[in-house]
């Protein structure tokens, strides 16, 4: 096991019908925010397996049943509708832990329970991990950094965080989140992985969820104005949500800890983002700048050394090559159909 030098104690013993020549599966796998964007392309792929077993646990907050509708009634599938907040007890060899608002509209609705979910729903999964032995990981995000002052991002930058404003209910969560797994992994020799995502895009997006892709392509394909917040030279860098999966089980599966960022480097100013989106879907509409929101991050992007040295992951896709695939999906929910 990976240790950064921290580990003391040897990690509480899996389930012993991990290696079980009877059952269906061999491999018993909880993804929590499991019906949410990332965790429904998640679910997909470790479907794939036939030796896996798949438990999403999802209180459907802004995830929904409709993403995982494929695999309703599947005999290696169960859906359970559950708060992270609440102790969680399921017999489990890994844990994926996604479960947490992600787009600001969202974890700013309710700070206080953005805050518990990410400290108490942490908590309760590292709980969980402890009790039956499982591997968890963790998807922190870039937030992390807050407003960098270091850039592209290493993993080793501690970060620029407002600890009192209006995201700190996610970024400082995140953090404490952090905190917990290297706690309970120093603590208790629980398997420990912490994956930062970067802004990560694609098929069901909430259409209404704020963030700014999925409402540029809403935007567009309304035929509404793109808005850009100000000074829209901030700028991000956007991953296709297979690559994100790819790395994200890349990471479960090796012997890393991390933090390791996952992301795709390319950079882009949201003034670019918008341009790139009136170009590819509907040249005519108009862009027009609004109010910003306070503590916006000014510039982000990820240094994905690591990824790429520990992981022998990069991203494949480009967003020149990912827009149009939301597009199609976006067209279908929105019943508006290419002329
Ligand atoms: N998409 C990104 O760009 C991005 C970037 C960085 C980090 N992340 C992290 O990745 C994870 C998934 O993000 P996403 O983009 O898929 O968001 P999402 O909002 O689509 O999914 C989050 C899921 O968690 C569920 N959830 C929220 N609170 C819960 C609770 N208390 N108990 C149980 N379920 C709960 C929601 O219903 C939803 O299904 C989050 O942890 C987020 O912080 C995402
Ligand atoms: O990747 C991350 O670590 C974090 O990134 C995002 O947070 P943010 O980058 O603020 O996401 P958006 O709301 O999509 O905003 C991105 C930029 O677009 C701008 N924007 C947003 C919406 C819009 O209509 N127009 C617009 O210009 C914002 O001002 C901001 O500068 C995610 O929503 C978080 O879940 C995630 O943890």
């Amino acid at each position: 096991m990976a240790t950064n030098g921290t580990t003391t104690k040897p990690p509480p013993m899996p389930s012993p019908l991990r290696n079980s020549k009877f059952l269906q599966s061999n491999m018993r796998i909880l993804v929590t925010g499991g019906a949410g964007f990332i965790g429904s392309h998640l679910v997909d792929r470790l479907m794939q397996n036939e030796k896996n077993e798949v438990i999403v646990a999802d209180n459907y907050f802004t995830g929904s049943k409709d993403n995982l509708k494929k695999w309703i009634g599947h005999p290696r599938f169960e859906l359970i509708r559950h708060d992270v907040t609440e102790p969680l007890m399921v017999e489990v060899d890994q844990i994926y832990h996604l479960a947490c608002p992600a787009s600001p509209i969202f974890y700013k609705y309710n700070p206080v329970k953005t805050i518990k979910t990410n400290v108490i729903g942490t908590l309760n999964m590292l709980g969980l991990a402890k009790r039956v032995g499982a591997r968890i990981l963790l998807t922190s995000t870039s937030e992390v950094y807050g407003d960098p002052l270091v850039h592209p991002q290493t993993e080793s930058y501690w970060g620029n965080v407002n600890p009192i404003g209006v995201r700190s209910c996610y970024d400082e969560g995140k953090r404490v989140a952090e905190t917990l797994m290297f706690d309970y992994h120093r603590q208790h020799g629980i398997e420990i992985r912490i994956a930062r995502i970067f802004n990560t895009y694609g098929p069901r997006m909430n259409i209404d969820d704020g963030r700014v892709v999925s409402n540029f392509i809403a935007q567009a394909l309304r035929g509404e104005a793109l808005t850009v917040q100000k000074p829209g030279t901030q700028t991000r860098s956007f991953c296709y949500v297979s690559d994100m999966v790819d790395g994200l089980m890349r990471l479960m599966e090796g012997d890393q800890t991390g933090p390791i960022n996952i992301g795709n480097p390319g950079e882009f100013t949201m003034v670019e983002l918008a341009e790139t989106v009136k170009e590819l879907i509907k040249p005519d509409v108009e862009i027009k700048m609004v109010e910003n929101t306070p503590d916006d991050p000014r510039q982000r992007k990820p240094d994905i050394s690591k990824a790429k040295e520990v992981l022998g992951w990069e991203p494949k896709v480009k967003l020149r090559e990912g827009l149009p695939l939301m597009e199609e999906d976006f067209r279908l929910r929105l019943g508006v159909l290419k002329k």
